[in-house]
C-alpha cells in the first residue's frame, strides 16, 4: 500500500512539473509576440490623417496644458479646409499651435530645409536665413542646406541652439531654367546621401523669399504641397500646366485639382524622395526629346501631385507674392516671394 502511495506522489509531482514547464513556455512565447515590432503600438509614422499615438513615458503632462476648446460647428467658413480626398488645407484659424507643439515637441523631430542660391540669387540668402531664424520651426531641430556656386559669399551666420547650416557646392549654369529644374536631382541625392537616418521631414524652398510669420508643425505631413498664390481663384482651364502631350508633365484639358508652387513643397523623406526622383527622371526624359515643360520642375511637380495626392495642402499663406495685394481670405502671410528684377538677376531670359 505504502509503495502504491509513493508511486502516486511521484507521478503527481512529475505531472505538476510538466504543467509548470508548459506554463512558462506559453507565457514566454506570448510575451515575444507582444514585443515583436509588428505589434508595436506606439509606432508613429507622422503622416497627416493617421492617429497620433503617444508613448506615455515621453508625453508632456496634458493635465497642465491650457488651450481653447475645439469645436466642430464653429470655425473658418470663408475658405475650404479639406480637399475632396480628405487632406487638410491649412489656413490661419484652422489649427491650434499650442496643441500641435505639445504633440510634436516630445518627439524631438528634425527638419531639413533645402535652398538654392546660384549666381546672383545669393543676394537673397541673408534675408531668407535671418527671417527663417525668427519664424520657421522655432524651438525645433532645423538643418538648412544651402546649395550654391559661391560658397564664399554665404553670409556668416549665427543660428540658435539646435539649428545648423551646411553649404554644398553646385556648378553654375547659364540657364535659370536648368538651375531651377536641377534642384530635384540634388534634393534626391541629398536625401539619399545625408538625410536618411538624420532628419524626419524636409522642406524645399525658393531663396528669393522671406518669412513673415509662423511656419511650424501645422505644416507637417507625408507629402505636403503649397497652393500657388496666383491661380487659386481661377478655373483649372487657366492653370499654367504643361499642355503638350509630348511632355511627361502633360495635363489634359479638364483635369487637375489645384495649381501648386514649385517654390515650396515638402513632407516625409521617403515621400519627397520619390517626388524628386520622379520629377527628375521625367524632366530628363523630356530633355532627351528636346522638350522643356512650361514651368520646368513646377510642371512636373504639378503632374506628380495630381497622380499622388498630397496628404496635406498648405494655403497660399505659405507662399504669397509681395507684388500681389493680399486677398481677404489671407489673414496671415507666413512666407512670400520678394519682388525681383528678373533681367538683373537671371543669367538669361
Ligand atoms: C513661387 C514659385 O513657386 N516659384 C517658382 C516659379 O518661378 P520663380 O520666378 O519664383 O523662379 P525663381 O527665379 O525664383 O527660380 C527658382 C529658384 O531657383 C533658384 N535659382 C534660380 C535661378 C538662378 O539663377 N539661381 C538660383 O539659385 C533659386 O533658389 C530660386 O528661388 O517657377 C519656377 C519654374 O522654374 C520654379 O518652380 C519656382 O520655384
Ligand atoms: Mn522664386
Amino acid at each position: 500500500m505504502s509503495q502504491m502511495n509513493g508511486r502516486s506522489v511521484t507521478l503527481l509531482l512529475l505531472f505538476l512539473l510538466l504543467l509548470g514547464i508548459l506554463y512558462v513556455y506559453i507565457t514566454q512565447s506570448y510575451r515575444m509576440i507582444l514585443c515583436s515590432p509588428d505589434n508595436e503600438e506606439t509606432k508613429d509614422t507622422g503622416y497627416a490623417g493617421e492617429a497620433i499615438v503617444h508613448n506615455h513615458e515621453l508625453q508632456m503632462p496634458l493635465d497642465d496644458l491650457q488651450y481653447k476648446q475645439p469645436s466642430i460647428t464653429q470655425g473658418r467658413t470663408d475658405v475650404v479646409t479639406v480637399t475632396p480626398w480628405l487632406a487638410p488645407i491649412i489656413w490661419e484659424g484652422t489649427f491650434n499651435p499650442v496643441l500641435l507643439d505639445s504633440i510634436y515637441k516630445p518627439k524631438n523631430i528634425s527638419i531639413a530645409v533645402t535652398v538654392f542660391a546660384v549666381g546672383k540669387y545669393i543676394m537673397f540668402l541673408k534675408n531668407f536665413l535671418e527671417t527663417a531664424e525668427q519664424h520657421f520651426f522655432i524651438g525645433y531641430r532645423v538643418h538648412v542646406y544651402v546649395f550654391t556656386d559661391r560658397p564664399n559669399e554665404v553670409p556668416d551666420f549665427k543660428m540658435a541652439a539646435g539649428r545648423q547650416l551646411s553649404v554644398r557646392s553646385v556648378p553654375s549654369s547659364n540657364r535659370w531654367q536648368e538651375i531651377s529644374a536641377r534642384r530635384m536631382e540634388l534634393i534626391q541625392m541629398l536625401i539619399e546621401e545625408k538625410l536618411y537616418g538624420n532628419s524626419d521631414y524636409i522642406f524645399c524652398l525658393d531663396v528669393d523669399s522671406k518669412f513673415h510669420d509662423r511656419w511650424g508643425t501645422e505644416s507637417l505631413g507625408g507629402l505636403v504641397a503649397v497652393i500657388h498664390p496666383g491661380y487659386y481663384r481661377d478655373d483649372r482651364s487657366r492653370f499654367p500646366y504643361e499642355r503638350r502631350t509630348i511632355s511627361k508633365a502633360y495635363m489634359a484639358a479638364g483635369v487637375g485639382d489645384f495649381y501648386y508652387c514649385g517654390g515650396a513643397f515638402g513632407g516625409r523623406l521617403k515621400d519627397v524622395h520619390l517626388l524628386a526622383k520622379t520629377c527628375r527622371s521625367n524632366f530628363e526624359a523630356d530633355a532627351k526629346e528636346g522638350v522643356e515643360a512650361a514651368w520646368q520642375e513646377e510642371s512636373h511637380l504639378n503632374r506628380y501631385m495630381w497622380i499622388n495626392k498630397p496628404s496635406k495642402v498648405l494655403s497660399p499663406e505659405y507662399l504669397w507674392q509681395d507684388f500681389k495685394e493680399r486677398n481677404s481670405e489671407i489673414h496671415i502671410i507666413r512666407f512670400s516671394g520678394v519682388v525681383k528684377n528678373y533681367a538683373a538677376i537671371r543669367p538669361n531670359q
